[in-house]
């Protein structure tokens, strides 16, 4: 049986949820692909574990002190990299290092934090290519709620004219605390951040910057655009007040921070703000932290996806659909060869 061996670099509450979900679907790996599939290495901050016969769910407890860096995964022998730490867009953060030395080594990888894609997106794609490396971000972009999948399968040779989503768990959840049980802004905050969801630096979510990064993903990974951040209009939630929100519930319309891409004479144009949407609107009805996208596409017209789940599993399981994927095509590459020889 061939052996897949996987490491996760970052290894806070998704990269630990990945870990676990990835070892509890061992057998399915081995029985579906005929892959042994094996965790060899995580790593947080300062401290990792690695071992090339596979960890168990019961070494993830306790980390080495030292282990940790981006060389780590080169010294585990792994082959794909799950990078899940902290989104940091405006320096790329520590997941740039770790996905440029194995994209480099032709190590496939799955990201789930934002910040090195939307930083350095387009270097990133070119390491790929040059490694042939695969490239998967599910999990970075919108994780449960099936997105870039929707644009590079489901709509493939349709020309996408616009893109409208509630790409943000937290802020949807704000918003809807705020208009349906009357809670403030700070107390909302607070009940996301205990539910997993929120980013470390809050401002990410309300300020509409996670929705932007979100947006900027579709835009270059699935609609091939190279757009960054300066190209987006920016505006988030955290000027919304209780009169506002009061005065919007009695014209009947329902407010979402949401992310929008239109084709204008050609050129794609991002922005990210407050939409108002009668109660008849499907996005009125996408409640608490569920997210969804409404594309619009020149020959199949209107498709709306709207989906959440409890995290961090549920974004552990965008990752892992991901790897599925990165499986599938390992598995097509030797047919492939053999019906088309060099
Ligand atoms: N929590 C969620 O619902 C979702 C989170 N994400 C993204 O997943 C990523 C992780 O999120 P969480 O696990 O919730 O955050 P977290 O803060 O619990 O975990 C991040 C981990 O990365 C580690 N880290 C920091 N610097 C590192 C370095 N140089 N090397 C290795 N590890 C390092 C931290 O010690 C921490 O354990 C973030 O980028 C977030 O934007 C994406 C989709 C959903
Ligand atoms: N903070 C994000 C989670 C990860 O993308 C959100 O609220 O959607």
């Amino acid at each position: 049986m061939q052996t897949l061996k996987v490491a996760i670099a970052g290894f806070g509450g998704v990269g630990r949820a990945t870990a676990e979900l990835l070892l509890q679907r061992r057998d399915r790996y081995r029985q579906v692909y005929g892959v042994d599939v094996r965790l060899v290495a995580v790593c947080g901050s300062r401290a990792g574990l690695a071992d090339a016969n596979g960890l168990q769910a019961g070494q993830l407890a306790a980390l080495q002190p030292g282990l940790t860096g981006p060389a780590f995964i080169a010294a585990s022998g792994a082959s794909v990299l799950i990078e899940a730490g902290p989104s940091d867009f405006r320096s790329g953060g520590p997941g740039l290092a770790y996905l440029r030395e194995a994209l480099a080594a032709g190590q496939d990888c799955i990201v789930i934090s934002k910040g090195a894609l939307v930083h350095s997106g387009p270097q990133l794609r070119e390491l790929a290519r040059a490694s042939g490396a695969m490239l998967k971000l599910s999990g970075a972009a919108a994780a449960a709620l099936p997105t870039l999948d929707l644009l590079q399968h489901s709509l493939a040779g349709c020309q996408v004219l616009a893109v409208e989503g509630i790409l943000n768990a937290t802020t949807n959840y704000l918003l809807d605390a705020m208009r349906t049980q009357g809670l403030g802004f700070d107390a909302a905050l607070r009940e996301a951040q205990a539910g997993g969801f929120a980013e470390a630096d809050t401002r990410n979510d309300t300020e509409g910057w996670d929705t932007a990064c979100k947006l900027l993903l579709l835009a270059n990974f699935g609609l091939g655009a190279d757009l960054t951040m300066e190209d987006v209009d920016v505006e988030g939630i955290h000027a919304v007040t209780a009169q506002r929100i009061d005065s919007w519930a009695k014209q009947g319309l329902v407010p979402r921070l949401v992310g929008r891409l239109e084709r204008v004479n050609g050129t794609l144009r991002a922005s990210v703000g407050i939409k108002t949407y009668p109660l008849s609107d499907p996005f009125a009805q996408v409640n608490g932290k569920n997210k969804a996208i409404r594309l619009s596409s020149d020959a199949m017209g209107e498709t709306i996806a709207i989906g959440c789940g409890v995290e961090p599993l549920a974004t552990a399981a965008a990752a892992l659909k991901d790897l599925e994927h990165i499986l599938q095509a390992r598995a097509a590459r030797p047919a492939l060869s053999k019906d088309h020889p060099a």
